[in-house]
């Protein structure tokens, strides 16, 4: 079965254009279309675009994409980001609530750096806004790096939590990965584990434990998932579950 995986967008300016775009890299589509095997459907970041609910069924999955932009403060009860720092508060009211109703809908989805951010706030979690700032923590940020650098850069450890979803890709080893983030998990959300830790005890990956798919990585599989298996194997993975999700959403569609 061909899936179809929603992919959420930014609100970006391009040079030139004096409109707004909404836009996803083409990492992500590709992930789609050569890991996961489906089809990639790019949602745009509208808040209060419509009936949440009606979108979710034209989709089998949902991957929750990263972005310079932060999540609102206003979101988790956290101060005001400072003036320059990027927000996106378009792509906020439709990542949010379709987070919520996919995972009562029992729809898979994978958030990626900013999409974890999203997935722990969605449910009740809140983040740090400057993970620098905290004493004994890695810079996660690189902030002289440029992206095509990072793209491949090995940054820091990820340990696996043994017996979770994140240690059955890594068979329990300890994973190295790129980091390009400023914000990360405070408190978690209600109900939410986390699958994985930096050598700093920064969260990398959580779990929503349960019927429905929720993760949660805080880098990026969709930089080096080319040439890294354990990359590819979370996207591969990720389309075997959405395809047992969609195969039981048909069946129980025909039962009734
Ligand atoms: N802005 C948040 C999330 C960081 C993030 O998603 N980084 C990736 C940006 C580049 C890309 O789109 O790949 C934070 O700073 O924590």
């Amino acid at each position: 079965m061909t899936v179809i995986i929603g992919i959420s967008c930014c609100r970006k300016q391009f040079d030139g254009d004096d409109e707004l775009a909404h836009a996803a890299s083409d990492t992500y589509v590709r992930a789609v279309t050569d890991f996961i095997g489906g089809i990639p459907v790019l949602i745009p970041a509208r808040g209060g675009a419509g009936d949440i609910e009606r979108l979710l069924r034209l989709v089998d999955g949902l991957i929750l994409t990263g972005s310079l932009s932060n999540v609102g403060p206003g979101y988790y009860g956290g101060p005001p980001h400072p003036p320059e720092t990027p927000e996106d508060c378009e792509r906020d009211g439709m990542t949010l609530p379709l987070i919520r109703a996919a995972v009562a809908a029992g729809k898979p989805l994978l958030g990626i750096c900013r999409g974890l951010q999203e997935l722990n706030v969605a449910l009740g979690g809140s983040l740090h806004q400057r993970l620098h700032d905290l004493p004994s923590r890695l810079d996660h940020s690189h902030p002289l790096a440029k992206l095509e650098e990072l793209r491949h850069a090995k940054a820091h450890s990820v340990h696996p939590v043994q017996g979770g979803w994140l240690a059955g890709i890594s068979q329990g080893q300890a994973m190295i990965v790129n980091s390009y983030h400023n914000q990360g998990i405070d408190r978690l959300a209600p109900g939410m584990t986390v699958e994985g830790y930096a050598s700093d005890g920064t969260v990398e990956a959580v779990r929503l434990p349960g019927e429905s798919f929720a993760v949660g990585l805080q880098w990026h599989p969709e930089y080096d998932m080319e040439v890294n298996p354990q990359s590819r194997l979370i996207f591969e993975t990720f389309g075997d579950v959405v395809r047992d999700a969609g195969r039981r959403t048909r069946q129980a569609e025909r039962s009734h």
